[in-house]
């Protein structure tokens, strides 16, 4: 019948087709042109293309697909079981090298009863009759009992046997509501295996809803019943919940070999920009959870995971975030980062902060992850500079800010209370002992003069601000602030840095490093 090998599943990809039908995604000609190109680079083996009859416009991009791909994949087009309809998907599937109809008809009583109004005699003879006025035109012929899981399984045997002697090379078992179990799919597409006896002359398709989220689930399992053909779309949208999505059932088939023994001929290196690609031709986007292609497949926020994955990616990734198009596993650094994840992003910057330094850069660290809900490349560059910014000072710096409280507003006066820490100074007799905490307040022309003021007051340097520029490090409202100042102190100009995400802090903690240097040489 086919030199398919046994182990060999075929791909249909019904994204321009019932990934359409989703609310909010449909799309025009040029878009589903592009779609259907990455979809052939992808390595997908069947694309349907639409459902010609529905308007001028899909049987338009049907047949453009059929014309610029079919010969790189396999080109359906969907029909009801009408004339006009199958007529349609025949004319526009034409021009392709590789084309196919694919008929449907509700078999399951709700259907026959409520929305077809139609015998089961009837239904089995419609059904034969568009079988095989398709197989008129067209050779690969495919048919789907629509609400097959819900129909009586005597019935859906009778269906199948016959639509397969009219000439259905493809029998497509939809579970279109979502409503099957995993063991429950598999004993259907089992049963239809063992009980229809003209079965081995199609092959049996897959096509699940993801109502109960089962979608993915209920595909595998009718793969390890005997189906060798997936209907599934790109990031799983489809009619309501969506269907099975294609990346999360081919990375299962690759990344479960030893499980499922079964092959595909997708190159999965590009289910990734796939993805994308259809994310933004439908405007949905790709949610960030998304198994296999969101942007947290790959990304790990906490530290036991992060020093895992540092250690060993297998500790954490069952996949390679190379194998479906991503560039590398992304260490996310946040509130929840260890030691680990910090000190290698650090050298993965080009530092190498001893052990002294890199402990104070990541109590910065913890304390702006606290405040702030990524802490980018740009913020820990923007740390570490600040605290190199301080080398040169005699060991470590004497003062540092315990605590700062501002107010400011339209009326009142601005004023600034800090609680410094003296650190003993070093090689003093008291060198090792306690540091000392320093209180004051004062007031200003505004919250940073008042701290300035305060601080002055406290070390007991005056000094005259030269210069003070801050600029943003990182986008967004909770981004780093780093205040750069010059000021003259001591017989001399001095610089400082300081970053925050409050920039009175930031402006503070420049002006502290500047004082610093100056006391320093008081010191000396
Ligand atoms: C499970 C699935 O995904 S099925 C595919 C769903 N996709 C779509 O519906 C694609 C977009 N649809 C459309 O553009 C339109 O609905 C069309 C062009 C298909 C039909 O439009 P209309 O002729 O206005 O019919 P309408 O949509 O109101 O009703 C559907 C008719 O098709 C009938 N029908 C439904 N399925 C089938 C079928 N497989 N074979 C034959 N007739 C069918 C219904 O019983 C109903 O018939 P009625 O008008 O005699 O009651
Ligand atoms: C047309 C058929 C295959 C369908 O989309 C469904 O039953 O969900």
């Amino acid at each position: 019948m086919s030199d398919r090998p046994d182990d060999r599943v075929v791909i249909f990809d019904t994204t321009l087709r019932d990934g359409e039908q989703s609310p909010g995604c449909s799309m025009n000609t040029d878009e589903k042109l592009r779609v259907a190109e990455a979809l052939c680079d992808l390595g997908v083996d069947v694309i349907e293309a639409g459902f010609p009859i529905a308007s001028p416009g899909d049987f338009d991009a049907v047949s453009q697909i059929a014309e610029r791909f079919g010969d790189r994949a396999t080109i359906c087009g969907l029909a009801r079981c009408r004339d006009g309809d199958i007529d349609a998907a025949i004319n526009a599937v034409a021009k392709g090298e590789r084309g196919r109809v694919h008929v449907f008809l509700a078999t399951s009583a709700i259907h026959r009863e409520h929305k077809l109004r139609m015998s089961t005699e009837q239904i089995v003879e419609r059904a034969v009759a568009s079988v095989q006025r398709a197989k008129e035109k067209v050779d690969d012929v495919e048919f789907s009992p629509e609400d097959a899981y819900r129909t009586e399984r005597d019935f859906l045997c009778e269906v199948v046997e016959k639509a397969i002697d009219a000439g259905a090379t493809t029998v497509n078992i939809p579970d279109t509501v979502g409503y099957a179990t995993p063991q429950q799919y598999f004993d259907v597409i089992k049963m239809l295996k063992e009980s229809v006896p003209n079965i081995d002359r199609a092959i049996i398709s897959t096509h699940c809803h993801d109502d109960l989220g089962l979608a993915a689930a209920n595909t595998l399992a009718g793969l390890e019943a005997g189906a060798r053909q997936v209907e599934c779309t790109i990031n799983g949208i489809g009619e309501r919940a969506g269907n099975a999505a294609l990346e999360e059932i081919v990375m299962a088939l690759k990344t479960r070999q030893d499980h499922f023994g079964l092959t595909t001929g997708i190159n999965t290196r590009k289910l990734s920009p796939t993805s994308r690609l259809v994310g933004s031709v439908t405007g949905q986007g790709v949610p960030r959870n998304k198994a296999v292609v969101g942007r947290n497949a790959f990304a790990h926020a906490s530290g036991i995971h992060q020093d895992g994955m540092l250690k060993n990616p297998a500790t954490y990734e069952i996949m390679k975030p190379e194998d479906v198009g991503f560039i590398g596993t992304d260490l996310v650094l946040g509130k929840h980062s260890g030691r680990a994840a910090v000190k290698a992003r650090l050298t993965e910057l080009g530092y190498t902060p001893n052990d002294e330094t890199f402990t104070e850069v990541f109590d910065r660290f913890i304390d702006l992850a606290d405040r702030k809900k990524e802490v980018f490349d740009a913020d820990l560059a923007a740390l570490m500079e600040a605290k190199l910014s301080g080398a040169g000072l005699a060991n470590r710096e004497r003062w540092s800010i315990k605590s700062l409280h501002t107010s400011s507003g339209t009326t009142g006066v601005p004023t600034a209370t800090l609680e410094l820490i003296e650190a003993p100074a070093a090689g003093s007799p008291d060198g090792d002992g306690e540091p000392t905490i320093h209180r004051d307040a004062a007031i200003g022309d505004g919250p940073i003069d008042a701290c300035f003021n305060a601080l002055e007051r406290i070390i007991g340097i005056e000094a005259r601000l030269e210069d003070f520029v801050v600029k943003s490090v990182t986008r967004g409202k909770d981004a780093l602030g780093q205040v750069d100042v010059r000021l003259y102190a001591g017989g001399r100009d001095r610089h400082g840095r300081g970053v925050s995400t409050d920039i009175i802090e930031a402006g503070a903690r420049a002006f502290l490093q500047a004082l610093n240097r100056a006391d320093a040489d008081r010191q000396a």
